[in-house]
């Protein structure tokens, strides 16, 4: 097959170096605070639509970060993590593509099913079983990978009320609320699971001298 040179040609063995062009990182048609759904639409950077994919955006980030402290620890779940944020692009890839402007073939590409949110629940449920029951209300604590993942929890949270007024208004599928909501509660249990498994303490809630 072709290969690249450094100056971007494409170096044939029998054929002439060709020029090859590379795409930019930057369209600069986003300048003037408009973006463009991938149905197509034209609208403001500060629509929910955007405001859903960019706290999406975040989360996968927070997740890549919380997997970062969790690989230092030697945990065995990184490839749940690596599915969460496949999925995160699926569920960006809905939000994305507002069923109320879409046509079949955007539709095809961009469904997303009940399938990983049960997934996500079976999950929750082997770790739930290996914790002790919660008697009070915990603290965002237990250590690096412990506080990443409960930082990665409340992004999640945010992204789901970004996205709850779209699958309202008939936009998304209801499924992908459903998805960030299932994920905030394994977030919140991996977390714990993680301070159990380190043997790190979790802070727990008690009320402040007034
Ligand atoms: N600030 C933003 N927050 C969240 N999503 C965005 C934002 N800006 C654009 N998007 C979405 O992400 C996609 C890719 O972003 P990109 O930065 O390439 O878009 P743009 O700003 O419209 O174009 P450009 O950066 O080339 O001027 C866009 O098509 C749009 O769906």
């Amino acid at each position: 097959s072709p290969k690249l040179s450094k100056k971007g040609t494409c170096l044939h063995s029998e054929s002439k170096p060709k020029k090859v062009k590379i795409p930019k990182i930057y369209t600069r048609t986003g300048d003037t605070g408009f973006s463009s759904t991938f149905t197509g639409e034209r609208r403001p950077k500060d629509d929910q639509v955007f405001e859903a994919l960019g706290a999406t955006d975040e989360l996968t980030s927070a997740i890549g970060m919380a997997k970062e402290f969790c690989l230092e620890q030697g945990h065995p779940f990184l490839e749940e993590l690596d599915r969460i944020q496949c999925m995160l692009q699926d569920v960006g890839a809905n939000i994305a593509t507002p069923i109320t402007s879409a046509r079949d073939s955007h539709l095809k590409r961009t469904s997303f099913n009940e399938k990983p949110v049960l997934e996500l629940e079976q999950w929750i449920d082997k770790y739930t079983e290996q914790l002790e029951p919660l008697t009070s209300f915990i603290l965002p604590s237990g250590g690096k990978s412990s506080s990443s993942l409960h930082v990665a929890r409340a992004i999640c949270r945010r992204a789901e009320r970004c996205v709850v007024p779209i699958v309202q208004a008939g936009a998304a599928d209801p499924n992908v609320a459903k998805y960030l909501n299932r994920l905030s509660d394994y977030l919140f249990t991996l977390a714990r699971y993680t301070a159990m498994k380190e043997g790190r303490v979790e802070s727990i809630y008690k009320q402040p001298d007034q």
